[in-house]
């Protein structure tokens, strides 16, 4: 079995073709920086189009029959999709319907899934939610303190993201513990970035909420703000609420203190001097710091710490100034072992540190894959 998964992030699409049961791929790619200032990709169809036509060139299909099903990452499901999704009509107006609460992601996929239905038009196409693996929260961590019409009836909750990177890095962390029971979270650091605490393999809390907004600051996004900010704009100020929208969304995080929202931009801007460019990098370590506090109170103990995703495994300055003045938890950074990451796991603590500190590469890819793949078979 064939399986073409396409992930397409806010700035970026990779994409894995795989011949099932085999997790190693055929051949693999990344388009980047598109939409940025500068990149010749202007958009996801015209980034999605160019991999098709590569995988083509290169010889890896000869016709698009051979593939026998795409394997599209969704970020927002709501709570209506538990797990692997084949897509149908019903499905896609569905997606569509949540278009207005993930405005970076959702519309990306849909796009993504109508050429790829268009392409292959043999294949099955499988939707795999980032919203999914979250449906574990409590109650009292998901609901929000507001009355509860809003959340029966507009469906207002927490619903955290990244959720197949999350299951992903945490299970693989979790066999490297070799603990049945384990208390593991997950720092999922890429354009956009959030957190969860994993209570034997399961989420239990997580730092994205109604929407990838929330929580830790990102490329280009806020994360936390207090909401009396935007009314003093809405009132005040004379935004509209698509000011704020595009001010929170595309034009804050990284981006909007630094000028870039590549982090490797902003770490030479920084070492060239910029005072702002530094504080947006303390900011980011600060509100990863915070959150393993909050976490690590929320699991009343903690085995290991997970950093993934763009920044999460190439960035040693930023997880050593995580993970500095923790020890009183007891995570303590080995700085020899932080610069030796070769893209797999990596256990970077030193070895009297009571939490193991990891390295873990995210591969939504595969896990996308093998969602579908064993979805397949279970029928
Ligand atoms: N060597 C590096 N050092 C620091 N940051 C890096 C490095 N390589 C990639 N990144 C950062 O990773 C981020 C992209 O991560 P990724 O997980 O691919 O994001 P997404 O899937 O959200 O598009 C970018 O901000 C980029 O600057
Ligand atoms: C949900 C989300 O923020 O995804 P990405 O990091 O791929 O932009
Ligand atoms: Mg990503």
């Amino acid at each position: 079995m064939k399986i073409l998964v396409i992930n397409s992030g806010s700035s970026s699409l990779k994409y894995q073709l795989f011949q099932m049961p085999s997790d190693h791929p055929l051949c693999a790619g990344l388009v980047e920086r598109i939409g940025v200032a500068g990149s010749d990709i202007q958009n996801h169809e015209q980034a999605l189009q160019q991999v098709l036509n590569s995988l083509s060139t290169l010889g890896f299909i000869n016709s698009p029959d051979e593939i026998d099903v795409v394997g599209h990452r969704v970020v927002h499901g709501g709570e209506s999709f538990l797990g692997p999704t084949i897509i149908t009509d019903e499905v896609k107006a569905q997606i569509k319907a949540l278009f207005s609460l993930a405005p970076l992601h959702n519309q990306v996929s849909y796009t993504c899934i109508e050429v790829a239905e268009k392409t292959f038009p043999t294949a099955k196409q499988i939707a795999v939610f980032d919203t999914a693996y979250h449906q574990t929260l409590p109650d009292y961590a998901y609901r929000y303190a507001i009355p509860k019409k809003y959340y029966t009836g507009e469906r207002i909750r927490k619903y955290g993201f990244h959720g197949t990177s999350h299951k992903y890095v945490g299970e693989q962390a979790a066999k490297y513990l070799g603990k049945t029971e384990s208390k593991i979270i997950t720092i999922h650091l890429g354009n956009g970035c959030s957190m969860a605490a994993l209570l034997n393999s399961k989420s239990i809390e997580t730092s994205m909420g109604f929407g990838p907004l929330s929580g830790l600051m990102m490329g280009t996004r806020s994360g936390d703000i207090d909401p009396s900010v935007i009314f003093h704009l809405l009132d005040h100020k004379g935004y509209t609420p698509a000011d704020v929208n595009q001010l929170l969304n595309k034009a804050s995080g990284l981006q909007g203190m630094a000028g870039s929202n590549d982090m490797r931009d902003v770490h030479r801007f920084a070492a060239e001097g910029d005072a702002e460019a530094s504080l947006a990098l303390a900011i980011y370590a600060y509100r990863i710091k915070l959150t393993i506090g909050a976490y690590a109170a929320v699991l009343n103990g903690l085995d290991a710490i997970v950093f993934t995703a763009g920044v999460g495994e190439n960035d040693q300055l930023l997880r050593a100034a995580v993970c500095r003045d923790l020890s009183y938890l007891g995570i303590e950074l080995d700085g020899v072992k932080n610069g030796q990451y070769n893209k797999e796991i990596l256990e970077i603590n030193r070895p009297e540190g009571k939490v193991k500190i990891m390295i873990i590469p995210t591969n939504e890819e595969v896990e996308i894959a093998n969602q579908c793949y064993e979805m397949l078979h279970d029928k």
